[in-house]
């Protein structure tokens, strides 16, 4: 008889494709079999009945601000915080850790600290910044998943944005080399003369910092990047559209026939300006929250399949730089939330509108795997990497402060109800997660 490591029974297991209820059977790190009643023997069995199983989340938007920003997060914080989310595999943004990964050196850095520190599987972005072009190959060579670059200034005064001659010749390099460029897409020109205009008026509120950062931005720099992208043919990923107008460019562009692909963020599926009045700093992040119709809008485009991948944009701070008395122009601009992305999609998707699991499985899992060249991830079948999340529909909570795994125990996303709640995570085969403990010891912490 078969032996196995570890059976999951019963559950209803979601894949892009269907539901199918059946048995697991986990061995060495990898799915052996999937089906109904697996005959074998097993050191483990969990019985999963009643219980969704989700190819573990991959989310391709972290920033975990290790080394060199560990006041604001870390490796071990950020990994655990994922994995209470039920996501087993991350791709950390080459920014907000100093030394930023432009270069072989300071990847191999990252990346030792990440095997060392990370319950779930780390990943990489490689910069493109203008004093790095001649490192693009060999990051490329030595594992970086793509490259990332900022088209506004990022906030970090060691991660420069582009200028447009350094996004033709990175564009030209990353296609040559068989990579793909992302961009967070804002025009300087436009963001910078808004707040300029407004500060000088004495225009300060949430509202006027929203405004100074309109949709339009988004519009200009995502136009601009396309036709370097159409000169160049390098293939491009838009990183978090905040509204459909955004997306629908996006979409003209895939219908005739440009290599191009965009993500959205839990909060623009959940948060609005409305919010940011609310909320202060917490909810502050750029390109910024929208209004109300923005939002129904987004989930139009994700119903409607307009959306490749949805990620959290984990970018947190200390409550320090959180907190915004008065001018919304100051304090730092990033969401912290990469434990809660499935809890939203499920909460405000799934149950609100009619989204189906499939959809946010191939939108958080089965894409990003595909599109990232992670060929043993992303979903649940016989051979794949055994990386899954065991949830359970029927269970609602509110979030809290001490629920959260961040170095920093703060999220807009803190007092608001879930249904739908993460039970079991698993990363290659071993529970690192399981009703509401991290289960995964470090062995060289
Ligand atoms: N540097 C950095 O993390 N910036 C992120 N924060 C945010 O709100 N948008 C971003 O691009
Ligand atoms: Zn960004
Ligand atoms: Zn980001």
């Amino acid at each position: 008889m078969a032996s196995f490591d570890l059976i999951i029974k019963n559950g209803q297991i979601v894949t892009e494709d269907a539901i199918v209820q059946g048995d697991i059977a986990i061995k060495n790190g990898k799915i052996a079999a999937v089906g109904n009643s697996l005959e074998g023997n097993a050191d483990k069995v969990i019985d999963a009945k009643g219980l969704h199983i989700l190819p573990g989340l991959i989310d391709t938007h972290v920033h975990f601000n290790e080394p060199g920003r560990t006041e604001w997060e870390g490796l071990e914080t950020g990994s655990r915080s994922l994995a209470a989310g039920g996501v087993t595999s991350f791709v950390d943004m080459p920014l907000n850790s100093t030394p930023p990964t432009i270069n072989k050196k300071n990847l191999d850095l990252k990346k030792s600290l990440a095997e060392e520190k990370s319950i779930v599987n780390p990943y990489f972005w490689g910069g493109l910044v203008p004093e790095n072009i001649d490192d693009l190959k060999e990051l490329h060579e030595n594992g970086v998943l793509g490259f990332k670059a900022f088209m506004s200034p990022s906030g970090i005064a060691d991660f420069s944005n582009v200028d447009d001659e350094t996004i033709f010749k990175g564009m030209n390099e990353i296609t040559s080399v068989g990579s793909f460029l992302a961009v967070h897409a804002e025009s300087t020109v436009i963001c910078d003369q808004l707040a300029q205009k407004k500060q000088k008026e004495g225009k300060t509120s949430a509202r006027d910092f929203v405004e100074s950062r309109p949709i339009i931005s988004e519009i200009e720099a995502v136009r601009r990047i396309l036709s370097y992208a159409e000169a160049t043919g390098c293939r491009l990923h838009i990183v978090h559209a905040s509204s459909r107008k955004v997306v629908e460019i996006i979409e003209e562009a895939k219908q005739r026939g440009v290599n191009i692909t965009v993500e959205t963020c839990p909060h623009y599926l959940s948060l609005t300006v409305k919010d940011l009045e609310e909320k202060g700093g917490l909810a502050k992040c750029c390109p910024p929250l929208r209004d109300e119709e923005e939002v129904e809008d987004l989930w139009v485009a994700v119903a409607n399949g307009e959306i490749d991948v949805i990620a959290s944009d984990h970018s947190p701070a200390p409550a320090s730089m959180k907190k915004i008395e008065g001018n919304f122009f100051e304090g730092w601009g990033g969401i912290s939330g990469a434990q809660s992305t499935l809890n939203i999609l499920l909460t405000e998707g799934y149950f609100k509108r009619n989204i189906p699991l499939e959809k946010i499985v191939a939108l958080t899992a089965t894409n990003p795997a595909k599109l990232f060249g992670l060929s043993n991830k992303g979903t649940i079948a016989a051979g794949y990497d055994a990386d899954l999340a065991i949830v359970n529909l029927d269970e609602s909570f509110e979030l809290k402060e001490e629920d959260l795994f961040y170095r920093h125990q703060h999220s807009p996303y803190v007092g608001m109800t879930f249904k739908g709640k993460v039970k079991t995570t698993i990363v290659n085969g071993e529970i690192v997660f399981d009703n509401g403990h991290i289960t995964k010891e470090l062995t060289n912490a």
